[in-house]
């Protein structure tokens, strides 16, 4: 998993989405997250679970700082006690490796808390 998290990511042109097997064969450093498909497009996605709302949109909003500072955005669906998080490329219709990368990049946020 860390490896991929210090992989740079790739910009825009270098490559296009992945297929399905090359998708599932790098989630296989990322076990808690799952390939979905929304209307024809793959994405992939964890949900991650907190003591309340608060910690929750805490968590959205590193998130969304990682998203802003390379300009690749995820999907959150912030809840009581819950974030969904979801990675695709938008201008290419499909997961990228640099998806898999921000995912990996969470996965790390996640794992070190703010105050731990
Ligand atoms: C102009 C800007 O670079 C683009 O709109 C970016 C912003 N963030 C993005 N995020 C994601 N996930 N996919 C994109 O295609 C995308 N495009």
């Amino acid at each position: 998993m860390n490896e991929l998290a210090d992989r740079a990511l790739e910009s825009g042109h270098q490559t296009s989405v992945l297929v399905e097997e090359q998708i599932q064969d790098l989630l296989t450093t990322l076990p808690d997250w799952e390939l979905n498909c929304v209307e024809g497009i793959h994405r992939i996605e964890r949900v991650y679970s907190f003591d309340d709302f608060v910690t929750a949109l805490a968590f959205s909003n590193r998130v969304a700082a990682l998203a802003e500072e390379h300009d690749h955005h995820p999907a959150l669906l912030l809840e009581w006690g819950r974030v969904t998080a979801s990675w695709w490329t938008h201008s290419l219709g499909g997961v990228h490796l640099n998806d898999l990368i921000m995912a990996a990049r969470t996965e790390r946020l996640y794992q070190n808390p703010p105050h731990s």
